[in-house]
């Protein structure tokens, strides 16, 4: 790694936080006295003394809540999706995004890569169509020590339970904050992991910014994508069942602590409960109030779903019915276009059906359930619904609040899964669908007989796992490429205080090479038994066909045998004895 000089260097009681200026890059590390003696022989290089006139911009006290965490009324976020950045400003927010290590290698990249492309999803798709300018500069992040990892192995007693990280990374991603904050507007920092709601403040705090977990960003894109009012009401639901569980007290004045009186969070706000039957109360403090409220928004809010879900059954009954073939005496066969989101599940629809979808590389570019009606090679028609996609970690209050557009999948009669063969966890992501779909009340008789597994993007397979390839990839605003961070890793030259990566493993997805690029059925280790796989690409127009004619052929069989079925009910074990013996 070739150092220029350096911008600034930060010095804490127990490490070294030093930033190197690398051309137009800022690198940014810490580590201990090796580190130390590192940064001195650079300063001295410099012809500067170490290390006071190294404490510069970066010792700037942080104001206690930013504008954007201000926002939060006493420790309770809005809970209305997008309360945290200005939705009038013309530029998308702008995150941080501190992605904790995992293991192995491919696994690492493949989280970084879909929380990056999360941190970018977060704006108004319709601010497109009205020319608004978007910022298509990709978000800056930071690789940070992954707590459980560590504690797991040692004591799983000494994890951080107050602020989910420990010392030393808080103080490393202040450093990028302000880095960041300085290059440009920064609304807030996304932490790609599951936060509790005392961790979450306790963040907000330690680094002056709003802080969003994995679900809260998410909630935050549905907020953004939100069309229809099914959707609206959906995400406002979500949303409740996300915020409802993180209610936490904040402090009153800086420091202060908690307890009853002014300030306190035990102060009672309401009169609500008070002399109420025999032993009366004393009234219901901020957090007790909150909870009732969002009670009583939910149950109106449940009540308001279940009308839209009679209307779209009703809708869909009707869909079915049109365009029967006479004399078939069934209703349309519904296909219900299900997997991992930005798999390229609208884009098979629209390319299927020759129809206009709306398309875009965004993670949950589609939330409302959209149906196209396809012919297949003999002729038949089916009902094609896209439908939104799936993520891991999902808690199940954010699918139950999406039962609704789910509906749509648990009631089709066959099931497309689209799995993005390109993705380095594509089997894991794969997996991740299953689960989901197990969840909502798919059958299992379904996903084994009536689901075909389509292997999109076939185009890319095998290109993106090149670890050196590097124009496809985001840069980092302190690493130059997601291709550096990885090989300054394995070089064993990260000088992050957590640093553990030894070797990358070498990149090794022998499942994903067995996709060929032509339109051939797979025959795939993990596929389970009667689960048809093809390999297509939208892109390329490859493996369509054979898609289509893979899902008539399905049919047929299914209305063949369920013929069969029928006529065999009206046999008599003897008339079935004669069959035979004949
Ligand atoms: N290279 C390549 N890109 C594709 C292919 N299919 C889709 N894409 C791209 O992948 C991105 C996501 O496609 P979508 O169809 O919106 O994906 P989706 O599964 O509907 O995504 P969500 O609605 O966000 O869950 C778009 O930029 C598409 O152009 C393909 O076969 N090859
Ligand atoms: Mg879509």
């Amino acid at each position: 790694m070739m150092r220029m000089g350096f911008k600034s260097c930060r010095v804490s009681r127990t490490c070294l936080r030093l930033f190197v200026d690398r051309g137009s890059e800022l690198l940014a590390g810490a580590g201990g006295p090796g580190a130390f003696q590192e940064a001195s022989s650079i300063f001295r290089e410099n012809g500067t003394t170490f290390p006071r006139a190294c404490v510069t911009e970066l010792a700037a006290p942080i104001p206690w809540r930013s504008a954007g965490a201000g926002r939060c009324v006493r420790g309770f976020r809005s809970s209305a999706p997008g309360a945290f950045w200005n939705n009038d400003d013309d530029e998308p927010p702008r995150l941080l995004v501190v992605q904790p290590r995992l293991h192995p290698l491919p696994v690492l990249k493949a989280k970084l890569l879909e929380a990056l492309r999360l941190a970018d999803s977060l704006e108004d798709p319709r601010n497109v169509d009205k020319g608004k300018k978007q910022r298509r500069e990709p978000s800056p992040y930071v690789l940070v020590q992954n707590p459980s990892n560590k504690f797991s192995r040692k004591s799983p007693k000494r994890m951080h339970a107050g602020a989910y990280f420990g010392p030393g990374t808080i103080e490393n991603v202040l450093a990028h904050v302000h880095v960041a904050s300085t290059k440009g507007r920064l609304d807030a920092i996304f932490v790609n992991a599951p936060l509790s709601g005392v961790q979450q403040r306790n963040l907000e705090n330690a680094w002056g910014k709003p802080v969003l977990d994995r679900v809260g960003l998410i909630i935050e894109i549905f907020g953004a994508h939100a069309q229809s009012k099914a959707a609206k009401l959906q995400v406002e639901l979500a949303s409740l069942n996300y915020y409802r569980s993180r209610l936490v007290r904040a402090r009153g004045k800086a420091g202060a602590r908690l307890g009853f009186g002014a300030g306190g969070e035990s102060e009672v706000v309401s009169a609500r409960g008070r002399a109420t039957g025999a032993i009366g109360g004393a009234g219901e403090t901020e957090i007790q109030l909150q909870r009732r409220r969002i009670l009583t928004r939910k149950t109106r809010l449940k009540a308001l779903l279940a009308e839209v879900d009679r209307t779209q059954t009703l809708h869909r009954a009707a869909r079915t019915r049109e365009g029967i073939t006479p004399g078939q005496g069934k209703s349309l066969p519904v296909v219900a276009v299900v997997g991992y989101t930005n798999a390229g599940k609208s884009s098979l629809v629209a390319a299927l059906s020759r129809s206009d979808m709306y398309v875009d590389d965004k993670l949950f570019a589609t939330l409302d359930t959209r149906s196209r009606r396809v012919v297949l090679p003999s002729g038949k028609k089916v009902l094609l619904s896209d439908t939104v996609g799936f993520i891991s970690d999902l808690p199940i209050q954010l699918v139950e609040a999406f039962q609704a557009t789910l509906n749509e999948v648990v009631e089709a009669d066959y099931l497309l899964h689209v799995i993005d063969s390109s993705a380095a966890n594509a089997s894991e992501q794969r997996e991740t669908v299953l689960e989901v779909l197990q969840q909502i009340g798919v059958s299992r008789h379904k996903m084994e007989n009536c689901m075909i597994e389509v292997w999109n993007k076939s185009d890319l397979s095998g290109k993106e796992f090149e670890i050196t390839q590097s124009e496809d990839l985001p840069e980092g605003a302190v690493k130059n490429t997601l291709s550096e961070v990885l090989s300054t890793e394995a070089d064993g030259l990260d000088m992050a205080e957590d640093s553990h990566v030894t070797h990358p493993l070498k990149m090794e997805h022998t499942d994903i090479e067995t996709l060929s690029d032509g339109a051939e059925l797979l025959d795939l280790e993990w596929a389970r038994e009667g689960v048809s796989c093809v390999s297509t690409s939208v892109r390329t127009k490859t493996g369509l066909a054979e898609l289509l004619r893979l899902l008539d052929t399905k049919i047929q069989s299914d209305w063949a045998e369920e013929g069969l079925i029928l006529s065999e009910e009206n046999l008599t074990t003897d008339s079935v004895e004669k069959e035979i013996v004949r």
